[in-house]
């Protein structure tokens, strides 16, 4: 964006805080700790929002999300670089916030629903992913379509919300949802608990570093009304001047890295090797086959984990070393071949004591025998992620060569090739460990 544009609009904002109370001088802005402190109706939430919307006497219609999306969504600045948000509250925040989402993979997804133009290498992208990450992203696109349809009905509950004649465009809603999934910060309103969140300026320009933030947030104990203050203050590590603030978005890994917010952490081999960045491979959809795949036997498998809070988020870990799978995967697969010794008239609960002895921990295992075989499991899918990984990292390259067009192409193979990547150093790692005999 040019710079001239950029420097207005910060000034603009700055004024407005000020006007809210802020202290926006360099002092209190950049160098004391705690750094800024941002007031309470300078964020955009529930509680700042609901009293300019209809609702109906019991029960609120919106969500955190909804609403602050439907609100942005009005208030859009309109496509021109130099263009302003109409917004007659947070205008000069929303003035700042990031004018497209282009290179974020719901975009992808979304266009395509709609079957918007795309670059060939764009409609292509989702196909590139690893199968666990589309699976996410496809979780994610279900989240925004299920927020755009009650959305749709409020404004036709309440039509005069809108002001424009174009009525409430989708595309304006995926920008405005994007704004919203990936700039929101938990903050105790008193509401429930996915309600909870707000967009906070000058905040919310922050980074996400994995580790060594130089940014956190506290807030106030006791919020007046729920739109207390934000208070951020500087990290354990010291900041120098000119130094770009990052804050932790959470312990997350990539590939929630990448659905949610559109990038990856960019880990290197040293790094990944000493354990320090915790690696993380997702296996759930080849687990969920193979237990799907035994048929009756395998629905009701299916039914005892979900009743024991095992079903799914089954993973492998390259740290805490040793790299191993997830206790979660553990417990599956025990499950998986005691079921597999057992006859169909043997599926009730007494035949599964020895695995829920391993539950509660009054037994370390069920069998040697059993232990042998889910280890070779985990074997067996280590080297499926290992295959996969290495055809989806020629299928990449390939196609990557071949690609010119937008600018953040180059970056997202990059984003792209390290979920790769990441899985097949993680299995890798994990498949090491079982060779040693390492017990987890
Ligand atoms: C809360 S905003 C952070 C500030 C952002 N640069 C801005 O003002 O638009 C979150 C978005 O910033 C980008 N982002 C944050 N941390 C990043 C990182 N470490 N590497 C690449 N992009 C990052 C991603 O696009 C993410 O969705």
């Amino acid at each position: 964006m040019n710079p001239a544009l950029q420097d207005r609009r910060w000034r603009a904002l700055l004024v407005w805080l000020e006007s809210l109370g802020m202290q926006v001088d360099a002092e209190h802005l950049l160098r004391l700790s705690p750094l800024f402190t941002l007031p309470g109706p300078a964020k955009i939430n529930l509680r700042t929002l609901q009293p300019h919307y209809p609702s109906r006497a019991q029960g609120r219609l919106l969500s955190a999300t909804q609403l602050v999306s439907l609100h942005l969504s009005l208030y859009r600045p309109a496509s021109q670089d130099d263009s302003e948000s109409p917004d007659p509250f947070f205008g000069p925040y929303v003035s700042v916030l990031p004018r497209e989402f282009d290179s974020h993979p719901l975009t992808w997804l979304v266009k395509k629903a709609l079957s918007l133009p795309q670059t060939p290498f764009e409609a292509r992208l989702p196909l590139l992913l690893p199968p666990g990450v589309l699976s996410d992203l496809t979780k994610v696109e279900t989240r925004f379509w299920e927020d755009w349809q009650v959305v749709s009905n409020y404004v036709e509950e309440f039509p005069k919300v809108v002001h424009s004649v174009d009525g409430l465009p989708v595309l304006d809603f995926l920008w405005a949802w994007l704004n919203v999934n990936t700039r929101c910060l938990y903050d105790d309103l008193g509401l429930d608990r996915a309600d909870n969140h707000s967009m906070c300026p000058i905040f919310d320009f922050a980074n996400h570093a994995w580790m060594q933030p130089t940014m956190k947030p506290i807030q106030d104990d006791c919020p007046p009304a729920g739109v207390g203050e934000l208070t951020c203050i500087s990290g354990e590590t010291s900041i120098a001047k000119d130094e770009e603030l990052y804050i932790t978005y959470g312990a997350h890994p990539n590939r929630f890295l990448f659905v949610e917010y559109g990038f990856v952490n960019p880990v290197s081999e040293e790094l990944l090797a000493s354990g320090q960045y915790f690696g993380e491979a997702d296996v759930q959809a080849l687990v969920e086959e193979m237990i799907l795949g035994l048929g009756t036997t395998g629905v009701w498998m299916k039914q005892v984990l979900q009743d024991e809070g095992y079903w799914g988020d089954w993973t492998l870990h390259s740290a805490p070393e040793p790299a191993h799978p997830s206790y979660r995967l553990i417990t599956a697969l025990r499950l998986y071949h005691l079921v597999h010794t057992l006859d169909i008239e043997e599926q009730d609960s007494l035949a599964l004591q020895p695995w829920r002895d391993t539950l509660s921990g009054t037994k370390d295992d069920i069998s040697e025998e059993n232990e042998r075989v889910w280890r070779n499991t985990v074997l067996e899918l280590c080297q499926i992620l290992v295959n996969r990984a290495e055809l989806g990292l020629q299928r990449l390259q390939a196609e990557s060569e071949t690609v010119g067009g937008l600018d953040w192409f180059g970056w997202m193979v990059e984003n792209i090739r390290l979920l790769w990547w990441e899985e097949r150093e993680v299995a890798l790692a994990v498949a090491r460990s079982i060779r040693r005999g390492e017990t987890f």
